[in-house]
């Protein structure tokens, strides 16, 4: 059984490496203990999410620069292989309505990406949250909102040097910046 996992774990990893090695990333690069430390060691006290690869962790690198780091769980729904999609599709992307990506690490068994922090977490925690996270946000706000999704979402359907559909679309994928700028 053990010799089993062993030859899964090895495969996983030389395919992820295989797959990472043919794509032309446009972002940095970090390294585990940068992130480690930026987090403080992933504490559970800074997990700000969970989406379809896994947790996500508010962190500040050591020049002040606040970050939220997706960790790819090992349960994660969606694969190395869509992790890896990921990171091509978007490093090359650049919209004010889409957050960014300062770069990704891969070390080890983890995959982590690295983004910028969105101060308001998703749409969805600002309308439907709890009293922490909750806001109370006027008409006038929510077309605003409204409009900088769409300006993204155009962007990636028509603009962008690659036509990328957002088959995921919900209010828990937008994330909503101070002063209400909104990124998905
Ligand atoms: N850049 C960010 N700044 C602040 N909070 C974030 C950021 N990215 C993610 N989050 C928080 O983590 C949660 C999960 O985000 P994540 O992007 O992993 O999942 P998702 O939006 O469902 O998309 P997917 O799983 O398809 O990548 C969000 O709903 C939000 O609360």
């Amino acid at each position: 059984m053990g010799v089993i996992c062993w030859k899964f774990y090895f495969r996983d990893k030389f395919m992820r490496e295989r797959d990472l090695k043919g794509l032309d990333l446009k972002t940095g690069s970090c390294t585990l203990r940068q992130l480690r430390a930026a987090t403080n060691n992933f504490d559970s006290a800074g997990k700000i999410g969970e989406g379809g690869f896994g947790s996500v962790y508010k962190g500040k690198l050591s020049d002040g620069t606040l970050i939220a780091v997706k960790q790819l769980s090992p349960k994660s729904r969606q694969g190395n292989r869509e992790f890896v999609n990921e990171i091509g599709m978007i490093s090359g992307l650049q919209h004010p309505n889409l957050v960014k990506l300062y770069g990704c690490c891969i070390e080890g068994d983890q995959l982590l990406l690295v983004y910028e922090y969105m101060e308001n977490n998703s749409l969805a925690k600002a309308l439907f949250g709890s009293e922490t996270s909750f806001l109370m946000l006027d008409w006038p706000t929510r077309y605003k909102i409204c409009v900088g999704i769409a300006r993204g979402l155009a962007f990636l359907h028509e603009e962008s040097a690659i036509r990328i559909v957002h088959c995921r679309f919900f209010t828990e994928t937008s994330k909503v910046q101070m002063y209400y700028w909104t990124k998905i």
